[in-house]
Order: C-alpha cells, then sequence, then structure tokens
C-alpha cells in the first residue's frame, strides 16, 4: 500500500509561504480531489512530494520514505506535472522508451500505456505535432509507465476536449479501483466532483479542509426556497409557527434557508397563502467552494457592481 503522508509542511519562498503547516494524509483506493485557487500552493505541495523541491520544514513520504529514498520511484509513484514538457522532436513511443530504459521498465509497457491512453495511433509521430490533449495523455502514459502504487496527477484536463474528460474521470476511478493511491490537483469544484471520492482544500498555502467528498457536499450546500406571495404578513406568521426563518427581499421574493420546496409549498397551502412563485434555490458546490476559499486566493478580480 501506498500511502503518501505529508507532515508540517512548509515551503518559503524568499519569506512568502507557498504551503502553510500542511499535514493530511493520502490513502490508497480511493480518488483524492486536491483543490485550491490558482497561487494555493497545490502544485508546490506536489512538487514536494516529488522530491523536486525542498521543504522550508517538515516531510512529506511516499509509502512511508521521502521520495529521494525510492529506489526506482517510477514504479512506486507516477506524476504528470505541468512542467514536463517531453523533448519535441521525439516520437511519443521513443519519448516513452527512454523513460521505460532509464527506469529498468520492461519495453512491452510501453505500448500497454500507449493503448490505455489512446495514443496508439498517433505514437509514430513526434511530440512536437502533438495536440495539447495529446500531450497530456502522453503525460499520463508516463506516469503510469512503471505501474506504480501511487499516482499524482496536476491539473490532468487540462487541454482535453469533452470525450477526453470523461476518459481521464475513468481511468481516475480504474486506478482507485485497482487499489492505487490517486492524487488529482484542479482549481475547479464541480470537475473535482466529478471524479473524487475524497477532497483536500488548500488556501494560500494552507490546509482548509480534509474531507470526503460527500461530507463537504452534505456540509456546504443548503437547500433554500424563494417564494413570493400577495399576503407576506402570512407568510411570516406561517413560516415562524413551522420553526423556518423567511428573509424578505426589497423587490418582495422571500427566501427561506434550510427548506424544501415541499415543506414551504405544503405550508403555505394549509394556510390558504396565494403563492406567485415557488421555487428550489440550491446553493451550488461551486457557491460552496468559493465561499470557503474566499479571501485564500491571491489573484481576485475586482468586485463586480451590484446587479440590480
Ligand atoms: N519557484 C518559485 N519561486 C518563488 N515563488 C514560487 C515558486 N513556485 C511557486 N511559487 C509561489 O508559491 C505560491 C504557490 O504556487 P503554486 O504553483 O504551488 O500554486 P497552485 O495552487 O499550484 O496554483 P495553480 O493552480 O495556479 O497552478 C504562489 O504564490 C507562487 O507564486
Amino acid at each position: 500500500m501506498t500511502r503518501i503522508e505529508v507532515q508540517s509542511l512548509t515551503k518559503e519562498y524568499g519569506g512568502r509561504r507557498a504551503v502553510d503547516d500542511v499535514t493530511f494524509t493520502v490513502r490508497p483506493g480511493r480518488v483524492t480531489g486536491f483543490l485550491g485557487p490558482n497561487g494555493a500552493g497545490k502544485s508546490t505541495t506536489l512538487r514536494l512530494v516529488l522530491g523536486l523541491d525542498r521543504p522550508t520544514r517538515g516531510t512529506a513520504t511516499v509509502g512511508g520514505r521521502p521520495y529521494a529514498a525510492l529506489g526506482e520511484p517510477l514504479r512506486r509513484v507516477g506524476a504528470l506535472l505541468d512542467t514536463q514538457a517531453p523533448h519535441g522532436s521525439r516520437t511519443g513511443r521513443d519519448h516513452l522508451r527512454v523513460l521505460a530504459a532509464s527506469n529498468r521498465i520492461a519495453r512491452r509497457r510501453v505500448d500497454e500505456v500507449l493503448e490505455e491512453t489512446g495514443l496508439a495511433t498517433v505514437a509514430g509521430r513526434r511530440v512536437g505535432t502533438y495536440s495539447l490533449g495529446m500531450r497530456q495523455r502522453l503525460g499520463i502514459a508516463a506516469a503510469l509507465l512503471g505501474d506504480p502504487g501511487a499516482v499524482l496527477l496536476d491539473e490532468p484536463s487540462n487541454g482535453l476536449d469533452a470525450e477526453g474528460i470523461i476518459w481521464i474521470r475513468g481511468l481516475l476511478r480504474r486506478l482507485a479501483d485497482e487499489g492505487r493511491t490517486v492524487l488529482v490537483s484542479s482549481h475547479l469544484m464541480n470537475e473535482t466532483a466529478s471524479f473524487a471520492d475524497h477532497l483536500l482544500v488548500l488556501g494560500r498555502g494552507r490546509l482548509l479542509a480534509d474531507t470526503p467528498l460527500r461530507e463537504f457536499i452534505h456540509a456546504r450546500v443548503e437547500p433554500r426556497v424563494r417564494v413570493r406571495t400577495t399576503d407576506d404578513g402570512a407568510l411570516r406568521a406561517a413560516l415562524a409557527a413551522n420553526g423556518h426563518e423567511g428573509v424578505r427581499h426589497e423587490d418582495g421574493h422571500w427566501t427561506v434557508r434550510h427548506a424544501r420546496v415541499e415543506t414551504i409549498g405544503v405550508l403555505a397551502s394549509r394556510a390558504g397563502i396565494p403563492l406567485l412563485e415557488l421555487a428550489a434555490e440550491e446553493a451550488t458546490l461551486e457557491r460552496a467552494y468559493l465561499d470557503l476559499t474566499a479571501g485564500e486566493t491571491e489573484f481576485t478580480a475586482p468586485p463586480q457592481e451590484a446587479r440590480t
């Protein structure tokens, strides 16, 4: 079992903390989404785990050892980082063959991973002619080459089209089902929700959440009801009598938090309250994530003017 363990990990660049005292464990057999806004410190954390950078403090281990101490590391952990650019003049197949040879990986694995990533038909073409999506697949093929127990992918959907995105979801699921440790970074909540079982959320270098995806959704997505009536007084009284608190907005509509349309509809009907509007106003997962990471982004757009 190849767990990834990060303990009090800290990385400073010129006095600025890119990663700030982060502790987590990535377990095998599930897909862990590594989420955070741009500049949150995801790539830096992955680089520290992969021994590509030295921590200011703390430790990161793969299967109980620091990356640098792993014998034949490609067989233990495969990684896709956006910084890895294969030689443009080599063919995809040659790129993988060189990697395989230098890591004492059987040559037949090259054809297996080419097949697995859908690159078999373009394997003889120079990498320089590849589309962004093909390069991304080649990076994933390289990560899988050593049949590793742990896979770390930094924004793997980058450049992939809709079909590629569906393919990557299936791949991540299969890798986890095979008992591997799968850590996938992204800055997009809804995309991560489509494949992750577990979430690690980073903001300005700090760990903001380490939770199963279901719990994240359950705890943060609050059902609300939007309602409008000709009799505000009666609605207020009926809501209060049933333990609900409604907020009336200037334009006359109400928001009732922690409530469902079924409940509010029945309640209004029983009280004989005429309704002009009744709708579910589900706060989206994206909204919940943006709320969590608000103030944790390095670069924020200027606030939009209030809509009227
Ligand atoms: N080599 C470096 N030298 C100086 N600062 C760095 C270096 N690498 C990263 N940083 C800084 O560390 C912070 C975290 O960056 P990092 O790339 O880890 O974030 P990220 O979460 O991966 O963001 P993105 O989604 O944009 O890739 C940023 O402020 C970045 O500018």
